[in-house]
């Protein structure tokens, strides 16, 4: 392992999760590559990206030149192989087991035993999916929060395979960065995603049970302090994501029906209603 010394981080999966852990990289100097399977993500991911700095530079936040240099150290490549010669690449696509196995897979044989490996995975098992890799031992989660800019929380996952030296030197690495990671076993949910599983659970239920509606649910939790209710977070989180999430920690305990996942989430997923990111989800989007 190379320690704190990682000088070519990679992402993969350019969506909501991947943009935010790239801007972190980049902000924090790195020259980043990044790989998403489909084009149009690629360039959405760019846009975007460019669109928030030059923003930070109206506002006062950034200089013209380090807007411009940030630009110049975003590489987007067309494939894995485009990522083989760099050192920590940090994996963000969509919350299903075999996807992301199958990219470890691959990973394991396209980089250096050298190389880490991480997963921003919310609730999948490290282990499981690295379990095809002849090197698990250089795979970690990387749990990362949304807004990645806003959220300093990292869950930083040890997996049955990986060295508590990893772990140290990713916690450190991450500090470097302005985060606040915490060192969390391999648990379904790990800490925050198990807690979390009865705030968006029951919400529904309290819905389905005509004691509220969703806006009223919203709206009380937020009066109690939380800085946003069930239905809007969702909405952020992408309902896909959170459905799949809830998915994983529901099998991951075997079935208890604590954690069982509502059937209105697989219907908003089924009729494309996503939240923010599909532009209409528990609520309207322009
Ligand atoms: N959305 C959140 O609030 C949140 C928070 C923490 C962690 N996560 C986790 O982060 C991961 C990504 O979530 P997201 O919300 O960014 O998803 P997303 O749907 O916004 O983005 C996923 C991206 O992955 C790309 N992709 C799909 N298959 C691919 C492949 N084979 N190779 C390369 N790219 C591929 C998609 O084109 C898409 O751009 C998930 O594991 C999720 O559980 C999400």
């Amino acid at each position: 392992m190379t320690g704190q010394t990682w000088k070519s981080p990679a992402v993969i999966g350019t969506g909501t999760m991947g943009r935010g852990i790239m801007d972190m990289l980049i902000t924090a100097g790195y020259q980043v590559k990044a790989f998403d399977n489909c084009k149009k993500n690629r360039i959405s991911a760019r846009e975007w990206l460019e669109e928030r700095w030059w923003k930070l530079a109206e506002k006062g936040k950034k200089t013209l030149f380090e807007v411009e240099s940030m630009q110049e150290r975003l590489m987007l490549v067309d494939s894995l192989q485009g990522l083989s010669d760099c050192d920590f690449i940090i994996e963000a696509v969509p919350e299903d087991l075999l996807l992301k196995r199958n990219i470890f897979h691959q990973l394991d044989s396209l980089t250096s035993a050298e190389t880490v490996l991480a997963t921003n995975t919310s609730s999948l098992s490290v282990t499981s999916i690295s379990s095809k890799c002849k090197h698990p031992e250089r795979v970690i989660g990387l749990h990362f929060f949304n807004p990645v800019w806003r959220l300093p929380l990292v869950e930083v996952v040890e997996s049955a395979h990986t060295p508590l030296e990893l772990v140290q030197q990713a916690m450190s690495w991450l500090q470097t960065m302005g985060k606040e990671p915490i060192h969390v076993l391999d648990t379904p949910g790990f800490i925050v995603n198990r807690v979390a599983r009865p705030f968006h659970l029951e919400a529904y239920r309290i819905v389905g049970e005509g004691l509220a509606d969703k806006n009223q649910v919203d709206r009380i939790l937020r009066s109690a302090g939380f800085p946003m209710g069930p239905f809007e977070l969702q909405d952020l989180i992408g309902i896909d994501i959170n459905y799949s999430a809830s998915h994983s920690v529901y099998e991951g305990f075997h079935y208890d029906p604590r954690f069982r996942p509502h059937p209105e989430q697989r219907a908003l997923v089924e009729s494309g209603k996503l939240g923010r990111k599909s532009g209409k989800g528990h609520y309207i989007y322009e």
